[in-house]
């Protein structure tokens, strides 16, 4: 590269540090819920972008909590024990077994890739599931899915303690069962009661598709919740994006005072949604 078109790209680069001033001043002190689906998850280097940017957001003064998903990652180990498993309306059925099977690969696998991931790239993070701290006790969804859990008490507290120190927590979607059963929580699920406990500034749902799609198949950058009751009466939402756009809804009435559903597998997704008018993915908001 020439001298002088390096001075350029620097000079572009300061011009754009100077530009996200406003939005780095608007989010000091919030609180960030993401949710990083299994389908989010791509490569090493994807994983280390993502990293790289919930470090940039501590760095800024934001309170990022991580919560994450890891359904084909449990697909995986599920077939390598030639253990059969199947969903109703985006729920995995989870019988005993398969509870251990979640438990072993969210908490363990999943949960230590992206705390770990975190901490190379200088961040102060720590795994935890809805078991630590009592932070989500759950009851039983149904029985006829065995062992899946909604979220019925929660410890934002704890989580509050954490940002005093600068940590990030990243969290596994397990509830503690009051009789000391161990539930498995739709992500999504999850990611909403903990953004509603600690009433967060921004609930993230980083999927694999840019955002919600309308009836004409482009994606719509902002959605009403008459919109979304309607759409899915339509069925043109549907299948995965059900417990999301669900979870939105039930996280604004909580307190949230927005839920973007966005591409996580789109290079710095959470920064440009933060950082920069631009913005990305669609948006949901109070009517
Ligand atoms: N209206 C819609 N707009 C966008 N995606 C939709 C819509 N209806 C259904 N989907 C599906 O929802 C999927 C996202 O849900 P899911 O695969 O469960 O994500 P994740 O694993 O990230 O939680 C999309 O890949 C898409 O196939
Ligand atoms: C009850 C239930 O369905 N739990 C999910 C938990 C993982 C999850 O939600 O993963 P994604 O975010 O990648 O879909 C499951 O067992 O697959």
């Amino acid at each position: 590269m020439k001298k002088q078109d390096m001075n350029r790209d620097w000079i572009a680069t300061a011009r754009t540090l100077s530009q996200a001033l406003p939005y780095l001043q608007r989010y000091t002190g919030a609180t960030v819920v993401i949710k990083l689906g299994g389908h989010a998850m791509g490569s090493d280097e994807a994983m280390e972008d993502f990293a790289r940017d919930v470090v940039l957001m501590r760095q800024v003064g934001v309170n990022p909590v991580v919560v994450h998903g890891g359904g084909p990652m449990i697909n995986a180990m599920l077939e390598r024990l030639e253990i059969k498993s199947e969903f109703v309306n985006g729920k995995r059925v989870t019988d005993a077994a398969t509870v251990e099977v979640v438990e072993m690969v969210l908490s363990g696998l999943v949960n230590k890739h992206i705390v770990q991931a975190i901490n190379r790239q200088g961040g102060k993070s720590v795994g935890l599931s809805g078991k630590d701290a009592d932070l989500m006790i759950c009851d039983q969804t149904n029985p006829d899915l065995g062992f899946v859990g909604t979220p019925a008490e929660m410890n934002p507290e704890f989580l509050q303690e954490l940002f005093a120190t600068d940590t990030i927590p990243v969290i596994a979607p397990l509830g503690a069962g009051r009789n000391g059963e161990t539930f498995n929580v739709n992500g999504d699920t999850a990611a909403g009661a903990i953004a509603a406990a600690l009433t967060a500034d921004r609930l993230l749902l980083l999927t694999d598709v840019a955002g919600v799609k309308g009836a004409n198949g482009d994606v719509m950058t902002e959605l009403k919740a008459q919109q979304i009751r309607d759409l899915t009466a339509e069925g043109v939402i549907a299948g995965g994006m059900i417990p999301k756009t669900e979870t939105a809804l039930s996280a604004i009435e909580g307190g949230v005072r927005a839920v973007v559903i966005l591409d996580g597998r789109a290079p710095n997704a959470c920064l440009l949604e933060l950082f920069t008018e631009h913005g990305a993915g669609s948006l949901i908001r109070g009517d």
